[in-house]
């Protein structure tokens, strides 16, 4: 494995990246844009920090490593809102680099929030994304500098991740900030994540897509059972909400909503996985479970 890191001399840098923003304005987008569409799994390494590592790109000189922040909603003001503003602000002073994303031409309320959870002295580049959008493309200059007066910006990139545009000058213009230092993961690393905790995500992803604006608040993934034997997954999967209500929601008319969601789910498994999935999946009631601060410890909030 260690042949394959690449060559560490004294100008190599090494460092820890967040990517943040508001609810669609392309996070995953950009991040997949930036470690290309190949995913493998390897299992944690001792090495790894504390921070929930989602990608790493060496490229040249440099390896970046991506970290996740833990979403965070402006609407409800619980328990676990609370945890999830102090772990982003917790997590964004920890790392070497922030790359803020918001959408070209737009810069809202929701865009705000996420400024003021900067910490102070933070080095923070942000990244105007879906320039393609922007038809009037002789706004993007005035944007640009009207951005450049909300936060002192290390540097201000507008791309598109999905047309991948701009993302090498986004890798350049991001370089300098890493610190000097050898990589950490070998080079073909993309995520540490096990395929337990990935197939979570998968749900979880799927499930924000096909509900949006009537996601439950709340509602997690549980893996209950996971059992993998070559060329085959066996996974019970529990959606778990915190009303009867959002319980027809998530399940839908004639159950059709959850098959949607699960079907979805399984074949972005099997792809990943290159192994045949059963996933059974239902939907449990835990009243009020958001508000209880026990519950975050379990899902590595606090
Ligand atoms: N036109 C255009 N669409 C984009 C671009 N980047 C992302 N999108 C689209 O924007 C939508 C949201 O992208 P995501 O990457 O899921 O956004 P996100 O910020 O990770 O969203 P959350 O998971 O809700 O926080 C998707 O439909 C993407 O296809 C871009 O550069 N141009």
């Amino acid at each position: 494995m260690t042949e394959s890191k690449p060559a560490a001399d004294k100008s190599f840098r090494t460092g820890f990246v967040a990517i943040v923003g508001r609810p669609n304005v392309g996070k995953s987008t950009l991040l997949n844009r930036l470690i290309g569409q190949k995913i493998s799994i390897v299992s944690r390494k001792a090495q790894t920090t504390r921070h929930r590592v989602t990608g790493v790109l060496t490229e040249g000189q440099a390896q970046f490593i991506f970290v996740d922040t833990p979403g965070f909603q402006t609407r409800h003001k619980n328990a676990l809102n609370r945890a999830m503003n102090r772990t982003v602000t917790q997590v964004l002073s920890d790392v070497d680099l922030v790359l803020f994303v918001i959408e070209s031409g737009r810069y809202g309320p929701a865009d705000e929030q996420v400024v003021k959870l900067l910490p102070e002295g933070a080095k923070v580049i942000l990244v105007v994304n879906k320039a393609d959008l922007l038809e009037d493309k002789a706004r993007m200059l005035p944007f640009l500098q009207k951005m450049s007066a909300v936060y002192p910006f290390a540097e201000i990139v507008p791309v598109s991740a999905e047309k991948g545009r701009n993302t090498d000058t986004l890798l350049k213009a991001a370089e300098p900030y890493l610190p000097e230092g050898d990589p950490i993961f070998d080079a073909d690393d993309i995520t540490d994540r096990s395929e337990r905790f990935l197939a979570a995500e998968f749900l979880r992803e799927k499930l924000f897509r096909q509900l949006g604006e009537e996601l439950p608040y709340g509602m997690t993934v549980e893996i209950e059972k996971f059992e993998a034997e070559p060329g085959l997954r066996r996974i019970h999967a529990a959606i778990i909400v915190d009303r009867d209500a959002h319980k027809a929601m998530v399940i839908g008319k004639g159950g059709e909503r959850l098959k949607r969601i699960a079907t979805e789910a399984r074949l972005e498994m099997e792809k990943l996985f290159e192994s045949k999935v059963f996933l059974e999946t239902w939907v449990k009631v835990k009243s009020g479970w958001a508000d209880d601060e026990r519950a975050l410890k379990s899902l590595g909030y606090e």
